[in-house]
């Protein structure tokens, strides 16, 4: 290119990097990218769909730079535009007539850069799970046509984890037939929840039931708390936004305090629990059937994971194949590509295999919730403790995965890594909130791990066990390892065997200490509170024992090519491989493989590094990722990285001009202090 092309920051060249458009000659995948792409939109005539929808939003200029354009504005800015891309995307659902399912595919192409997801995400979710058919007929409607807007209020400043110690509370008056909402202390104010701070004028108000001074647990209130008229609060109710975040800042997450704020007694959405006019209280169903709208929301946040390493993966890959520095071999004239060294692979492909893996299990979680919830709608809650159990888990452990692998993306891209255009900064703040919202991933384990005790127990007194716990019936003098040579290591069946008896192991080191220190005369509390590390470890030692069967068995059913097989199967083995080798010490210590086998699967896994490294970037290809939709200068399907990184430059406010009014007020007076301008 030219110097004075150069100059030209806003040319971006037309033709594809041929860096990159090399790594997709040479690939023996391109061919069948297409068919990867139609499993990962669950058919072909889905990817068709999101492709419209793609086009229907990016011809938007709202929509357009949606993924990156937050970076450069200031807050209410921000706020206001996240607001004027909810309304529209609204308008155009009904536009269009798409479905939820296609309004998801809508959120997911702009990259969920808008405010009121919330109301989607969970208002109308808990509204369909907790109310009666009555008010489903009386309330649905108005929140699936927009004509109200809400948000799930549960959260308090002082308890987000402890259900039972939430201090807003709703008395009922049976004289007028109303529940009287209040948030009577400082630690009792609403804090938290999305869209709560400006935009909604409705919110499902969690808070425990008083009647006649008997309190009857949390249950769920839709209270109005804006005018409808002229959107001003409604009296007894203050209510803001909470300051800006690490990001999400396009969202106004806020604070709520209720001072006597009376509603219907029909506004307690009364499908689980009901208080008659006269004030009798009654229930069905398990009392934790009011947090039902939050498995399903743990459901939700596998996929997001999912995706959100779908486009990390596609910026860090790319950009890796790109990228040229120093050189592997002192006699070659080129530099290297980055993605050639094996540390680059080691630190991209976990990424990219996980990203895989989390799309194939969060959609076999998906059906197993489906079908829970199915039968919890008939009353049949045999399954709850299951599903709860799974999609806590599940969701712990994905976003752990996700924010630990998402950092080590940012460090793969070195320097431009760390710019806001490489959008992997982003990226990895927004992964972070996954670990604490919907269920703060320690106390979820601990769930988790709460269940598995139980089972274990069950299996000790003889009790046949059905479900993912079916295995802490085996009898572990039984196992001997089943890796008996090198090639063992790429039988993923194999290694589910060592996965499942690791995760024996530890749950029954728990169940024993546990034992131990209430025969030892420890209360249960404190014999508890003293195993608490062993037992997260138990905990996800299960669940990642139970992601390796869910990925291994959704890979079984699929009707595929040859090369796709191949090229996805890698990814099987390298994603169960490079699990086993970053947990090598419990591996090892439960006896589940020896020092011989650990020292094989090592081996194992650099190898499946050079057998991806071929396919990476058609792997990465096949994501279909819409350039404006994961928004990374770094990570373009043309690969021109350094002409868009100086494109990017002019959205900089401070580029604008070429002297900034800074200088003026201050640097020049200071410059010219001794009155030095003549030099
Ligand atoms: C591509 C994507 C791009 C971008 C997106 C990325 C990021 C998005 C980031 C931001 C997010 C946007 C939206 C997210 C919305 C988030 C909304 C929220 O956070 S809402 C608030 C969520 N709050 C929680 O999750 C609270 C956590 N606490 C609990 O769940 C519970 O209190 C507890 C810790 C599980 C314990 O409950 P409790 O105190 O009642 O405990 P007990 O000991 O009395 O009882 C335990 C008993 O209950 C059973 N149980 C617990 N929970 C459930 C359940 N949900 N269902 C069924 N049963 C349950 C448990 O098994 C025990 O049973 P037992 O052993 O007694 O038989
Ligand atoms: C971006 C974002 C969006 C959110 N949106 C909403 C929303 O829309 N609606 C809503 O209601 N809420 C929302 N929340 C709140 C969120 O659900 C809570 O923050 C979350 O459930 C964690 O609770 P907490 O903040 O009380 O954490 P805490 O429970 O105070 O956690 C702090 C520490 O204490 C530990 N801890 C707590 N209890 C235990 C225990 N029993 N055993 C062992 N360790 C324990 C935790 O492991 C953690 O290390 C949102 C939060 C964020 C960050």
């Amino acid at each position: 290119m030219s110097a004075a092309a150069i100059l030209d920051l806003g040319k971006i060249p037309s033709k594809v990097n041929p860096e990159l458009q090399s790594e997709r000659d040479c690939s023996s995948l391109t061919p069948y990218i297409s068919e990867i792409t139609a499993i990962v939109d669950g058919g072909r005539n889905n990817t068709e769909k999101r492709r419209q929808i793609e086009r229907i939003l990016f011809k938007d200029p709202l929509f357009r730079d949606c993924a990156i354009d937050s970076v450069y504005k200031p807050r209410d800015e921000m706020y206001a535009r996240g607001v004027e891309r909810s309304v529209r995307l609204f308008a155009l659902k009904e536009e269009y007539n798409w479905t939820d399912e296609e309004f998801g595919i809508a959120v997911y192409v702009i990259n969920h850069q808008y405010s009121l997801g919330l109301h989607t995400v969970m208002f109308i979710p808990a509204l369909e799970r907790l109310s009666t058919e009555q008010q489903k007929a009386k309330w649905l409607h108005l929140a699936r046509n927009y004509q109200i807007i809400g948000t799930y209020a549960q959260t308090e400043l002082g308890h987000g984890t402890n259900l039972q110690g939430l201090e807003t509370i709703a008395t009922y008056d049976a004289t007028t037939e109303e529940f009287i909402l209040n948030t009577p202390t400082v630690t009792s104010i609403k804090w938290w929840p999305g869209a709560l701070g400006k935009s909604v004028n409705y919110a499902i108000i969690l808070a425990t039931l008083i009647i006649d001074g008997k309190k009857h647990g949390m249950h769920p209130f839709l209270t109005p708390l804006r005018s409808t008229e002229d959107h001003k609060p409604l009296p007894g109710v203050k209510v803001g936004d909470i300051g800006p975040k690490l990001t999400f800042n396009t969202v106004d997450n806020g604070y709520l305090i209720l001072n006597n704020v009376r509603i219907p007694r029909e506004n307690m959405l009364m499908k689980n629990a009901q208080v008659s006019r006269e004030g009798h209280f009654t229930s069905r169903g398990p009392s934790k059937a009011n947090y039902s709208a939050m498995i399903l929301v743990r459901v939700t946040i596998v996929n997001w994971c999912s995706v959100i390493l779908s486009n990390s993966s596609t910026i860090t890959v790319r950009y890796s194949a790109v990228r040229r520095q120093s050189t592997l071999d002192s006699s070659s004239e080129k530099e290297s590509k980055i993605l050639d060294y094996q540390t680059q692979q080691y630190k991209v492909f976990p990424s990219l295999a996980t990203a895989y893996a989390l799309f194939f299990v969060s959609k076999t979680l998906k059906n197993r919730y489906l079908k829970t919830y199915a039968e919890i709608m008939k009353g049949n809650f045999k399954n709850l403790p299951e599903i709860h159990c799974q999609s806590a888990g599940m969701k712990a452990l994905s976003a752990e995965m996700t924010v630990e692998l998402l950092e080590i993306s940012r460090q793969a891209c070195g320097g431009h890594g760390y710019l806001a255009a490489s959008a992997l900064g982003d990226a990895v703040a927004s992964a972070k909130a996954l670990v604490t919202v919907e269920g703060e991933n320690t106390v979820l384990y601990l769930q988790v791990a709460r269940y598995l005790m139980k089972r274990f127990a069950a299996a000790v007194s003889g009790e046949r066990l059905s479900g993912s716990t079916e295995y802490l019936c085996m009898d572990p003098i039984k196992y001997s390892c089943p890796i008996n040579s090198p090639g063992d290591c790429m039988n993923v069946s194999l290694l589910c065997q060592v996965y499942r008896f690791r995760a024996y192991r530890m749950i029954s080191k728990a169940a024993r200490m546990l034992q131990r220190d209430i025969e030892g005369g420890k209360k249960q509390h404190k014999a508890m509170n003293d195993n608490l590390v062993q037992l997260v470890r138990a905990a996800r030692a299960h669940l990642l024992y139970c992601m390796m069967v869910d990925y291994k068995e959704s890979m079984n059913q699929l009707q595929i090519s040859v090369p796709v097989s191949k090229a996805l199967n890698n990814l099987l083995v390298f994603f169960t491989v490079f699990n086993i080798v970053k947990n090598a010490g419990d591996f090892l210590e439960t006896e589940s493989i020896g020092l011989p086998q650990m020292e094989w699967l090592k081996e194992t896994e650099v190898k499946m590094l050079a057998e991806i490294r071929p396919d990476a970037v058609s792997l990465v290809d096949a994501f279909d990722i819409h350039d404006n939709t994961h928004g990374s200068v770094l990570g373009c399907y043309d690969g021109n990285v350094y002409e868009r990184m100086l494109k990017s430059t002019q959205n900089e406010p401070l580029n604008q001009c070429d002297v900034h009014y800074s200088f003026h007020q201050h640097l020049k007076p200071f410059l010219q202090r001794n009155n030095t301008s003549k030099l």
